[in-house]
């Protein structure tokens, strides 16, 4: 069996900020202000941290501005929504991102609900997920739209593929699975209770793994030549002598790439994907918001 080609998400990432670059000083030029990012973080969460931090570095190099706001882990759910109303208020930020997961004392969907879903350029807005599900025109959360980037990219047209979402989370698996219906594929999303979930993978063109669990999809899960998009994201223990474990996605990349067609690595497939996304999705919405017309499919 040949070797699957492996999917350059760091690369592709690396261009899409470059469009967005070229994009927001565009925008600077039109609307004598840059496109603004919001960022809230609530607690301190490592990884979360790491990711925000992250997240400022690349808005602040596209030549936009991060706002970052970071509270307490014991802030009330009250003040978190006050800080929404106000970011949702100023005519500086163009997007607003609040970290998840929230403390378990606060209502995520509350909070959501709380964001003006034309600045939820996370896409978790139920009037975003609305959007999504009847083709309008809204935003749709950065790791999908990521991941159909990466697909559209080494495939060309995806019409007529059968394509198996493994995972259906609000983040994830769902807005996936209507991302590729709008890209004509016929969907499939499976989870924890389908039924011989090796079988019904082997029936996909395209697998999109988004469990959270290690190394879950094995190679001969895999049908030859399929293209295979790993969401997952999961820390190993530590091996001897290390003191971090190693990151690996949902999907054994040994054996899956020995008979894909094409692999996302993890790191530096769809993760990288994700923040670049964000930064798309808030330039996008600095256009829409000022007016400023945008050819929002040549980013
Ligand atoms: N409101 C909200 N929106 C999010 O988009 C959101 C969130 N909350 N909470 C946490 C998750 C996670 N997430 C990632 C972003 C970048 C990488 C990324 O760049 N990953 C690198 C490796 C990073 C590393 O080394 O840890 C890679 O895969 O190559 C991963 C994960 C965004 N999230
Ligand atoms: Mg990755």
């Amino acid at each position: 069996m040949t070797e699957a080609s492996i999917i350059d998400g760091k690369g592709f990432a690396a261009g899409l900020r470059e469009r967005v670059s070229r994009v927001a000083a565009d925008f600077e030029a039109k609307a004598g202000r840059k496109a603004g990012l919001a960022v809230v973080l609530v607690g301190e969460d490592p990884a979360s941290q790491v990711y925000v931090r992250n997240k400022n570095k690349q808005t602040v190099a596209c030549g936009m501005n991060s706002f970052e706001h970071k509270l307490p882990v014991e802030t009330p759910e009250a003040d978190l929504l006050a800080l929404v109303e106000k970011l949702n208020a100023d005519p500086a930020v163009d997007g607003i991102l609040v970290q998840l997961p929230l403390p378990s004392h606060m209502n995520e969907q509350k909070v959501i609900a709380t964001i003006n879903p034309d600045k939820d350029v996370d896409g978790f807005h139920v009037v975003n997920v609305g959007r999504l599900a009847t083709g309008l025109p809204g935003f749709v959360p950065c790791t999908p739209l990521g991941c159909v980037m990466l697909l559209k990219d080494k495939l060309g047209s995806l019409s007529g593929l059968d394509a198996v979402v493994i995972g259906r989370s609000n983040i994830v698996g769902k807005p996936m699975a209507q991302l590729l219906l709008a890209e004509s594929c016929t969907v499939t999303i499976a989870h924890s209770r389908t039924r011989d979930l090796p079988a019904v993978v082997r029936r996909a063109d395209i697998v999109v793994a988004a469990v959270g669990r290690a190394e879950m999809v094995k190679g001969d899960w895999i049908k030859p030549g399929a293209t295979v998009i790993d969401v997952g994201i999961n820390r190993l223990p530590p091996a001897e002598g290390e003191t971090k474990g190693k990151l690996v996605g949902d999907v054994d990349f040994a054996s899956a790439s020995q008979v894909a067609g094409a692999i996302t690595p993890v790191p530096g497939g769809v993760g990288p994907m994700t923040i670049a996304v964000l930064l798309r999705n808030t330039v996008v919405a600095a256009h829409r918001n000022a007016g400023i017309g945008l050819d929002e499919n040549a980013i």
